[in-house]
């Protein structure tokens, strides 16, 4: 049997009464860079970090590479959240060998080139960075690990334009063609670019799943103007 690299069978979240997320079923495959997307408090948050295994289903489930999701599978995921974990005494190189003395996948070469790339320096101290650099850092972090499945909870939300530019193209570059990413945003545009499949979560419910292709052919559509179709107030 192919064991899917990521998959939820009717997975719903609540939070006390609130439900967050409602009857996901999902499968995602191998090699895909995915985009979830959703607006604010749609629950794209916590769908993500079911699939890291931080947050377990109230009912349903969610399995990575055939595992419940949980303690089992850290090591096949990555996931940056969408607050640091670093901590602001550091300098950028001391969240890289925190990094590598956590993670026994941590590719530290990887990450020395990936830093040049988004012009960082080593000896730059975290607390002074700007949002959007420190974004970069997040980043570089967590593609720095040799993970089966990338989970990426808006990793554009603080930069400019430009920047943003920059970060997709790190994204791009230094993905693992074996492994998925999934990113979560609500900045439809400026990413588009970059994705194979697309999923829409709206109010906790999924209303789309869709190859980004398919989605060309079958709608004539781009994803910013399915997505403004779809969540239009
Ligand atoms: N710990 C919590 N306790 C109670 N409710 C929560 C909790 N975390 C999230 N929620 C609620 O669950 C819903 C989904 O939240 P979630 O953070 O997953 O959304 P999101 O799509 O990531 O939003 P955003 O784009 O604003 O980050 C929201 O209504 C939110 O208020």
């Amino acid at each position: 049997m192919v064991e899917h690299l990521l998959q939820f069978k009717g997975a719903s979240k609540q939070y006390g009464r609130k439900t967050a997320l409602q009857d996901i079923s999902l499968t995602v495959g191998s090699g895909k860079i995915i985009g979830l997307l959703g607006s604010n408090g749609s629950g794209k948050s916590t769908l993500m970090k079911m699939a890291a295994g931080l947050l377990s289903p109230s009912s349903g489930s969610v399995e990575v590479q055939g595992l419940p999701a949980g303690p089992k599978t850290k090591s096949m995921v990555s996931f940056m959240p969408d607050r640091p974990l670093t901590e602001s005494w550091m300098k950028v190189k001391d969240a890289l060998m925190f990094y590598r003395d956590f993670y026994v996948d941590f590719d530290m070469e990887k990450a020395t080139h990936m830093l040049e790339f988004m012009n960082l320096k080593q000896e730059d101290k975290i607390s002074a960075l700007s949002k959007g650099m420190n974004e970069r850092l997040q980043l570089t972090l967590a593609l720095s690990r040799n993970a089966a499945l990338y989970l990426l909870d808006e990793p554009i939300g603080g930069v400019d334009p430009v920047a943003r530019g920059k970060i997709l193209d790190a994204i791009v570059e230094f993905y693992h063609e074996d492994s998925s990413i999934i990113i979560s945003t609500h900045l439809v545009r400026d990413i588009e670019r970059i994705f194979d499949e697309i999923v829409f979560i709206r109010d906790g419910e999924m209303v789309m799943h869709e190859e980004v292709e398919q989605l060309r052919l079958k709608h004539g559509k781009s994803v910013d103007e399915m997505f403004k179709e779809v969540f239009a107030e």
